[in-house]
């Protein structure tokens, strides 16, 4: 669906080599955790190369809402004025987050130790997401929740009045809980602490710890052990966004199953907390390179360079590698399909609760292109048919996915008949400029009528 409710049906077929640079968009969490920081420090942060996807936009007007200056100079520069650590003032209406959990988590984690109340909304496949998971810990803040059976969008949160410190252990792997956990912290006095029995991507801890708050990170045997004082004033800041890795995952696996092809994907941040896709492909087999590895902002980057790969295996997935490429595993599975003999995914029952049950969704598109799945609660193994023999043929829905939406797409690139997807529209949340920037590589990618 577009963000005007109409969906937009493409297809993919397959084409010659895809060859040459692919610029990605920005990351997706770094831009959020941009404009929700930005907006809880004392000043102007100026952003360069911010997503201007639709998650991180209707994130930007949920942050002019509780009352932040955000301002858009184009070009991907744009400029948050913060209100400060409890700043925030309530907002005169409700705040849409579209399709976008992390928009939706990370910002009633901001406002829930301030004393306002806002209510929360968000498309179809927002509202059937589970929110108990933020909202539990938000109530050891003081913070209560009133929203749908089960913990469902629309749904209310009215701030903690003398909010208290808080200490917390995940009770599932989620970036997007410590987050809320954390931003919470900043207006409660006193220590936050947040323990993850297995790490998750750090760019909150990281973040807060360039706009000046005070947060350490110890490894125990309890787990990740994060540890924030609250009432900073937080300084604001000049951020450089980098690409966003998972968005990387569609033209690098593209040009893996696409004969003859070799791109270059320049500029990617390989945090070790987002680069699990790119290992387990070469784990696989894959020809895909790390040039130019440098360290910049204290991120790990390289150019990825990715070459048609005719003979990778499938393997086992490092069941704890999954939190650091949770969003790629509907993309490995296409590429799983490509390669020789089983790829077993275990430990990722989160694919359930994503913008759709990705286990499902991506299992029975799959299966209706020629492509044997099983699946289990938290498991699923693909039987790689060898690059090239997926027959494809069928239609696939996206149930408002990008991230299945695109992985589809990318199927039909290396399968006999061409693959469609019911609707792309939701590729403009997190790759708005997929469609151009694939085609430009020499990909077949077509919208057909409804
Ligand atoms: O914190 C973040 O920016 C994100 C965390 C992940 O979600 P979970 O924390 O729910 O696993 C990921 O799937 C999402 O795309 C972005
Ligand atoms: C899961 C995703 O996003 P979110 O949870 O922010 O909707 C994603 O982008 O794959």
């Amino acid at each position: 669906m577009s963000s005007h409710g109409v969906p937009v049906p493409m297809s993919s077929s397959k084409c010659g080599p895809l060859k040459g640079r692919a610029d990605v968009p920005g990351d997706k969490s770094i831009s959020h955790r941009s404009l929700i920081l930005g907006a809880m420090a004392v000043g102007e942060t100026r952003i360069t190369g911010l997503l201007e996807g639709e998650d991180v936009l209707d994130t930007g007007r949920a942050m002019r809402a509780f009352g932040a200056e955000v301002t858009d100079h184009g070009g991907g520069e744009w400029s948050v004025h913060g209100v400060g650590v409890g700043g925030f003032a309530e907002p005169e209406n409700v705040i849409d987050c579209g399709n976008s959990g992390t928009g939706v988590r990370l910002i009633m984690g901001a406002m829930a130790s301030t004393p306002i109340v806002a209510t929360f909304t968000g498309d179809a496949s927002l509202n059937g997401r589970p929110m108990a998971r933020v909202t539990d810990p938000l109530a050891l803040f003081g913070a209560e929740a009133v929203g749908r059976t089960g913990g469902r969008l629309p749904m209310t949160i009215v701030g903690a009045k003398e909010p208290v410190p808080v200490r917390y252990v995940t009770p599932v792997p989620s970036a997007q809980v410590k987050s809320a956990v954390l931003l919470a912290g900043l207006n409660a006095p006193g220590q936050t602490v947040v323990i993850e029995k297995e790490a998750t991507r750090d760019h909150t801890e990281r973040m807060l710890q360039g706009f000046g708050a005070e947060l350490t990170v110890e490894d125990t045997d309890e787990g990740h052990v994060i540890t924030l004082t609250g009432q900073p004033e937080l300084k604001p800041q000049v951020i450089t966004v980098p690409r966003d890795p998972s968005s990387a995952a569609f033209p690098v696996c593209a040009a893996l199953i696409t004969e003859g092809s070799d791109v270059l994907v320049p500029n990617i941040g390989l945090n070790p907390t987002r680069a699990g896709l790119f290992e387990t492909l070469r784990d696989m087999g894959a020809d895909l390179t790390y040039e130019n590895e440098r360290t910049e902002g204290g991120e790990p980057m390289a150019d990825l360079r990715a070459r048609y790969s005719p003979n990778m295996k499938g393997i086992e997935v490092p069941p704890a590698r999954a939190a650091s490429m949770i969003d790629e595993y509907p993309v490995l599975s296409v590429v799983a399909a490509n390669a020789s003999g089983p790829t077993v995914m275990r430990g990722v029952k989160e694919l359930r609760v994503k913008e759709s049950d990705r286990i499902d969704a991506m299992a029975t598109g799959l299966r209706a292109n020629g492509v044997e799945v099983e699946d289990g609660p938290d498991w699923w193994i693909v039987q790689g048919r060898g690059m090239g023999n997926v027959q494809g043929g069928a239609e696939c829905a996206s149930h408002l996915d990008h991230r299945i939406a695109m992985s589809f797409l990318v199927l039909g690139m290396s399968t006999i008949d061409p693959v469609r997807v019911d609707d792309a529209g939701p590729v403009a949340t997190s790759f708005p400029i997929f469609e151009p920037l694939m085609a430009k590589l020499g990909a077949k990618i077509t919208r057909r009528n409804a």
